[in-house]
């Protein structure tokens, strides 16, 4: 058995650069409509984010639209950041009809361990079968254990490695593919493991990067529903390397944030397969 893992990881590392320029092109071809119900601070972020990779954001809300516009879309981003009662309701109907209709949606858990009432809101959307959950390693903990965390809000005390474990089982409890953010991107099925390589330290100062990649991994899933868990590390793996590439041109992170958008338009496939880093981990 060993023999056999250890002669097939090659091909499959090898494999993921081009499977990423693969999917970056059919995302640019299709333009996927994403529905985002997320929070106001991320909306411009995140809407920028995937005007420039090449999809079609679409910041729509309201409970009394989901039944109209829910189907048209090709994933939803579902983003409990600023979560008051008046949303949640919008966000469980488009969560169901989003599962009902078989279109990818993914969740992005915003200081899941910082109060009762966003935990539950999280664990009951976590039961309603999105594809992806991406967080910050605090999240991704808060949610694995159902409780509250010693918590900075928003920013995460851990580091991504340190919630492998909480990973792993909550993608296994789930159903999902769970993604953790971080110096290195965590990403797995419960069984499975990669890591996504990319980024620079100062995307954590340009506030809603996290959300904006768990806005571009919805639009990767949305051209490759069948493979999750590649089409999210493809996301994670190609923001960072927007992040490399602004970083060489930013002089803190208000231009990075520029130069990032700048550099997701730009990526072309030399770039990207020279500098995409995903492993099994
Ligand atoms: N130390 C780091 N080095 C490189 N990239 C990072 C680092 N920390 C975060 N990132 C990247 O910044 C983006 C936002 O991640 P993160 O800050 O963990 O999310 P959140 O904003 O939800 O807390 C991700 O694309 C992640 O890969
Ligand atoms: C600062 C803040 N407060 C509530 S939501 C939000 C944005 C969080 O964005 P991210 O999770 O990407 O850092
Ligand atoms: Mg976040």
């Amino acid at each position: 058995m060993r023999a056999l893992s250890m002669e097939s990881e090659p091909i499959f590392q090898q494999d993921w650069a081009p499977r990423a320029w693969n999917l970056l092109s059919k995302l640019r071809d299709q333009s996927p409509l994403v529905q985002c119900i997320t929070n106001f601070v991320s909306m411009d972020l995140m809407a920028n984010t995937l005007l420039s990779a090449g999809a079609s954001p679409a910041m729509i809300h309201s409970i009394e639209e989901i039944p109209d516009f829910t189907p048209h879309a090709h994933s939803i981003c579902i983003n409990v950041g600023t979560l008051s009662p008046n949303w949640l309701p919008a966000m469980k109907a488009a969560a169901k009809l989003a599962t009902k209709l078989g279109k990818p949606w993914v969740l992005d858990p915003v200081a899941a361990g910082a109060s009762g009432f966003r935990l539950n809101a999280c664990l009951e959307l976590v039961g309603m079968k999105p594809n992806v959950i991406r967080g910050n390693g605090s999240e991704i903990i808060a949610l694995s254990k159902a409780s509250l965390g010693v918590s900075k809000g928003v920013d995460s005390s851990h580091e991504s490695m340190d919630a492998m474990e909480a990973a792993k089982s909550l993608a296994k409890a789930s159903g999902a593919i769970v993604a953790v953010s971080g110096a290195v991107d965590i990403i797995t099925d419960g069984n499975r493991v990669v890591g996504a390589h990319n980024g620079v330290p100062m995307m954590q100062k340009i506030t809603a990067t996290g959300c904006a990649v768990t806005a571009l991994i919805a639009a990767f899933v949305a051209v490759d529903p069948l493979h999750a868990l590649e089409a999210t590390a493809s996301a994670l793996s190609i923001f960072g390397i927007a992040g490399e590439l602004g970083m060489d041109m930013a002089k803190g992170p208000a231009s990075l944030r520029m130069h990032l958008i700048d550099s997701l338009y730009g990526i072309d496939q030399a770039v990207l397969l020279s500098r995409a880093k995903i492993t099994t981990l």
